[in-house]
């Protein structure tokens, strides 16, 4: 195995700034536990859901991570396969180093993750092309007006792809081109709503860590919030997803569903991120940890592996299904 360059392994593990976001989600899981029921003979757990109307094998999903083929030659396509022999859900980054119609081609149930660009044109054809490849969702990200500040890549002069990898899914149908994904600090919530002109797909704002935020979104009629600070790679600074859940569920009052990303790593973070009212949980590190050293199968080992956990989690809080997670299951503990 050639194993990952030190570049790009910086690339995946890095934040913005001082990467204190980075390391306050996994801090605000570490002051968190658990307070287990006994003896409510519930046999193995089922961790199965339905979530926007599709019915999964549990909580936890694939987050979107831009460029695949820097962690293994098969990229997006070992992932896809990896998810969809899991039963998992691949949100692909709309900066997938693999075009969206060959990821698709695996069979794995996909979302398509968004940054609206500028052109609005150049968008719905994006959007329109993730439609037709068969993805299910639109995940709108929303933390990202401007790209965060991350120290690693500058110390390490990495700003660009390697030759013979792009951005397969901002070919321009016109010219042939790959476009550079532009970050635009002139959009609203207003850019969000027109996307349903374009799709009839639900669209999910992914980057919500303000309960006003989340109500904005369900007064706005979207489909979902995901809690998330981008793994600490945006604002340095922002609070732990952990953390903003409480506030974030009581503004959406299970209107619409809630999910979060940001540190979880073991059962316990998922079953902890669930009491606290997130619908599902997904993870983005540990799924190109996975890839890297081992392509599909690393991939597979990584969500078989955070599955069996949350079920073994279950089991020991007293939790036959996933709404047996209250939020007296989790108590915060001084550091
Ligand atoms: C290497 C890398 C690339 C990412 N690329 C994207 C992206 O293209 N679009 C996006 O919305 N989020 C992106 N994210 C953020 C993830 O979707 C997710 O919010 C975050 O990784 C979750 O935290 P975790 O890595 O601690 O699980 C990226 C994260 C990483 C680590
Ligand atoms: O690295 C990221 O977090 C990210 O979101 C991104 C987006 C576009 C291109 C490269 C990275």
């Amino acid at each position: 195995m050639a194993g990952l360059d030190p570049v790009h392994r910086d690339f995946f593990a890095g934040g913005a700034g001082e990467e204190r976001t980075v390391r306050a989600n996994a801090a605000a899981f570490d002051r968190l536990r658990l307070l287990p029921r006994v003896l409510r003979a519930t046999g193995t757990p089922d961790p199965g859901l339905t979530l926007l109307g599709a019915a999964l094998p549990g909580p936890v999903l694939i987050a979107p991570t831009a460029f695949h083929r820097l962690a293994h030659p098969d990229g997006e396509v070992a992932t896809a396969r990896a998810a969809r022999d899991t039963g998992t859900v691949l949100t692909v980054s709309m900066a997938a180093t693999t075009p969206i119609e060959r990821i698709a081609d695996t069979g794995a149930r996909l979302w398509f993750q968004l940054y609206p660009q500028p052109d609005r044109d150049f968008t719905a054809h994006l959007v329109e092309r993730a439609e037709a490849a068969g993805v299910t969702a639109l995940v709108v990200t929303v933390d990202s007006p401007v790209f965060g500040r991350r120290e690693r890549d500058l110390r390490n002069g990495f700003l660009d792809l390697p030759a013979g990898l792009v951005c397969e899914n901002l070919r321009d149908p016109a010219t042939g081109r790959i476009r550079d994904i532009v970050m635009d600090p002139s959009l609203g919530w207003d850019d969000v709503v027109r996307l349903r002109t374009t799709t009839r797909l639900p669209i999910l704002v992914k980057g919500v860590l303000h309960p006003a935020d989340a109500a904005e979104a369900v007064a706005r009629g979207l489909d979902g919030v995901i809690v998330s600070n981008h793994g600490g790679r945006q604002l340095d600074g922002a609070v732990a997803t952990i953390d903003a859940l409480p506030a974030v569920a009581a503004a959406v009052r299970g209107r619409i569903p809630v999910l979060l990303d940001g540190g979880v790593r073991r059962g316990a973070d998922v079953v902890t991120a669930l009491a606290r009212g997130a619908s599902a949980v997904l993870i983005g590190r540990p799924v190109l940890w996975g890839l890297a050293a081992g392509g599909r199968d690393g991939v597979a080992g990584v969500l078989t592996e955070l599955h069996e956990d949350v079920v073994r989690v279950m089991a020991l809080c007293g939790a036959a299904t996933l709404a047996d997670l209250p939020p007296d299951l989790v108590r915060e503990v001084r550091p």
